[in-house]
């Protein structure tokens, strides 16, 4: 439908929320009575919205409750960019293919309206909203109160003016003015748009209600197919709860467990999934992604990935990302609690007070300050627990594979037999890499001095256990500190078996190094920030396996991901079938590794399906994603 033309309203319908409560949020942070203005602000939008007060003068009132400045508007934009209503972000693509259709009319303010808008393909003339009047040092003295959307009935006065015909025009909105431009006669429609509040004078009017964008699709005649209407996240092993909020405020239909699944139970759950998210218990291996037809990103939601078939994922064009730093410092700080304990008998003493024995003694108790840390592996937890352990005195050496930068005063050493043979504290930190098995054996732990404390919060598959235990029990090990273990249960609350249990200076945690609110949080929005722009924008920055690219948000454009195997004249191939389907190309990226090669393309016209097919049957193609 060439001719349509669709206004819709921003607050409570583009966005979930009001932007003037926003607003006052911020600038009533601090204020005593907030709570009281707060309320009153909700109740003169509430009235207007349902066309019981004027507007005019609710707009003014509210402006008078707080003082506004040009940076809290800043600010409002950067939280409303994040309250996007779900069905109109997850069809970014419909406003982008109509833009030229679509108008934004609103009471609320073009400042907040347009940076947020614009994402959308939606430009600065067909945003239509009032304007602030600041004073030189940037506070807000007034509005443009000649602007028609200042006053009662502005909607209708501004639609006089853009003179669009009544019959091809439809108002979606959530408020009473929204309905009254259909009144007067100016739309031949008016849906009213509940998806975030439903007000009864607003629907008893409405031609229909349409509880998400959806509804608009099914009732108006476009030629719009919604594309990631069926996108799917499958959430495993109780990551953050913001990371399923993430997914869902972006329209993803999102299955969150608490537990890992085996093999078999997550072959059958990966049938229609597009993302995944996992921790470090869910092997997925070669087997796994063969049934995984849909898969086209995985989330670690830690640091490590060697529970994933990486080299697998690659050949499937499949990219995985992981949190490479968020949980650092909570490793770094539980591994110094840990020696510290250790060092003072602390588990042992502690055992023997819960059996109601009183042994007060220093025998055998010391202070960390003064002795030596051996680190083996000087990575992102290696480095900083260097320098924390320095700043309790502590004396630090270290071997790692790699040519480290020795940080404070710690001390490169040349092989890792010479660290063992002087320290008095062993922390392993080294990646769960297949030549890392066993690093730490017999002969190792013979090689530590008599007496060490012994620590590996790393991976399980670092240590030989039973030569663990065989050293603790001879005396020469005095103390371990256990995070990680083979066959660690999939949910919390299984029974655990280990060699290693109830014995006397050893202390075990059930792999919780990483396990903070502090760093949870930070993985959970880190790497759901990655796989979201690469499920949408084709962004690969971040990923662990595929050859980075970073790339703004799709403006105007139609983007093409192709992902094959590293050959040459593929980019070629792909280039003439982009000629020969009349296409023109915008912008191009191309990176390799050493086996794929990545490729985005943005062309002029929309991506038809038989050019997305064409692309496929190029020699060596791994995937071909459409992204708008
Ligand atoms: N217990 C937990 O909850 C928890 C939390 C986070 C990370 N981890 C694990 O901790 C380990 C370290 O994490 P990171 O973020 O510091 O990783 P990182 O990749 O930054 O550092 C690992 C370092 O080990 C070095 N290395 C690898 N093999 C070695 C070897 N044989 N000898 C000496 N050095 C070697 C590497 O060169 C690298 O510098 C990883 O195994 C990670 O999975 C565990
Ligand atoms: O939280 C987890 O499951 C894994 C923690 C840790 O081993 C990591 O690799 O980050």
């Amino acid at each position: 439908m060439n001719n349509k033309i669709f206004i819709f309203d921003f607050d409570s319908t583009f966005i979930q929320v009001e932007s003037v409560s926003i607003l006052a949020e911020i600038t009533l942070a601090d204020h005593p009575n907030k709570a009281n203005i707060m309320k009153e602000i909700d109740a003169l939008t509430e009235q207007t919205m349902a066309g019981l007060y004027s507007f005019s003068e609710a707009l003014q009132q509210r402006l008078h409750l707080f003082s506004l400045h040009r940076t809290h508007i800043q600010k409002a934009i950067e939280i409303l960019k994040t309250k996007i209503t779900p069905s109109i972000q997850k069809n970014i693509a419909f406003f982008k293919q109509y833009a030229n259709q679509i108008y934004i009319v609103s009471g609320g303010f073009y400042e907040i309206i347009l940076p947020i808008v614009k994402s959308f393909g939606i430009q600065a003339d067909h945003v239509f909203a009032n304007h602030f009047y600041y004073n030189y040092e940037g506070k807000v003295v007034g509005l443009d109160t000649e602007n028609p959307l200042a006053q009662d009935q502005g909607k209708i006065k501004l639609l006089k003016k853009l003179n669009f015909v009544p019959e091809h025009t439809t108002i979606i909105g959530d408020g009473y003015n929204d309905y009254e431009v259909k009144e007067a006669g100016l739309a031949g429609t008016f849906y009213a748009f509940t998806e975030n509040i439903s007000r009864e004078a607003v629907i008893k009017n409405a031609d229909a209600i349409i509880h998400n964008l959806d509804g608009l699709f099914l009732l108006s005649d476009i030629a719009y197919q919604p594309q990631d209407r069926n996108k799917k996240v499958l959430l495993l092993e109780n990551i953050h709860e913001s990371v399923r909020l993430f997914f869902q405020n972006k329209g993803y239909e999102v299955i969150s467990e608490k537990h890992a699944l085996p093999e078999n139970e997550l072959i059958k759950a990966l049938s229609d999934i597009h993302i995944l998210g996992i921790r470090s218990k869910t092997k997925v291996t070669a087997t796994v992604l063969e049934h995984a037809p849909q898969l086209e990103a995985l989330g670690a939601f830690c640091i490590g990935t060697n529970q994933i078939d990486l080299p697998k994922c690659q050949q499937q064009g499949i990219a995985v990302f992981n949190a490479p730093y968020s949980n650092t410092r909570s490793v770094v700080e539980l591994t110094l609690a840990e020696m510290i304990l250790l060092m003072r008998r602390g588990v042992a003493l502690n055992r023997k007070l819960n059996q109601g024995i009183w042994d007060k003694s220093a025998e055998g108790a010391h202070e960390v300050r003064g002795k030596t840390l051996g680190i083996i592996g000087y990575g992102n937890i290696g480095s900083q627990l260097s320098i924390l352990a320095e700043a309790i005195g502590m004396h630090v050496i270290f071997y790692d594979i790699e040519e480290k930068l020795p940080l404070g005063n710690a001390r490169a050493l040349s092989s890792m037999d010479k660290v063992l043979s002087r320290a008095d504290v062993v922390s392993m930190h080294v990646d769960g890499r297949k030549e890392n098995r066993h690093l730490i054996g017999k002969r190792e732990f013979e090689s530590m001095k008599h007496g060490a404390i012994f620590l590996n919060l790393s991976r399980d598959s670092v240590i030989d256990e039973q030569a663990l235990l065989e050293a603790l029990q001879s005396g020469h090990v005095k103390g371990a500190g256990i995070d990680v273990f083979p066959n660690e249960p999939h949910q919390s609350g299984s029974t655990f078996h280990s060699k290693l249990l109830d014995h006397d200076n050893v202390f075990l945690t059930p792999h919780i190094g990483g396990s903070t609110m502090e760093a949870q949080k930070h993985i959970g929005d880190y790497v759901s920030k990655n796989l979201h722009s690469y499920t949408s924008h084709g962004t690969s920055s971040g990923s662990v396996n595929f050859p980075q690219i970073d790339l703004p948000a799709i403006e105007s454009d139609h983007r093409i991901i192709h992902i094959h195997k590293n050959t040459p004249g593929v980019l070629a191939k792909i280039n003439g079938l982009l000629a020969s389907f009349q296409n023109n190309i915008e912008g191009q990226f191309l990176k390799t590794n050493e086996d794929i090669g990545y490729v985005i393309t943005d062309i002029n016209h929309q991506v038809k399906d038989e050019l997305i097919e064409e692309l496929k049957k190029i020699p060596n193609t791994i995937k071909v994603r459409k992204l708008s």
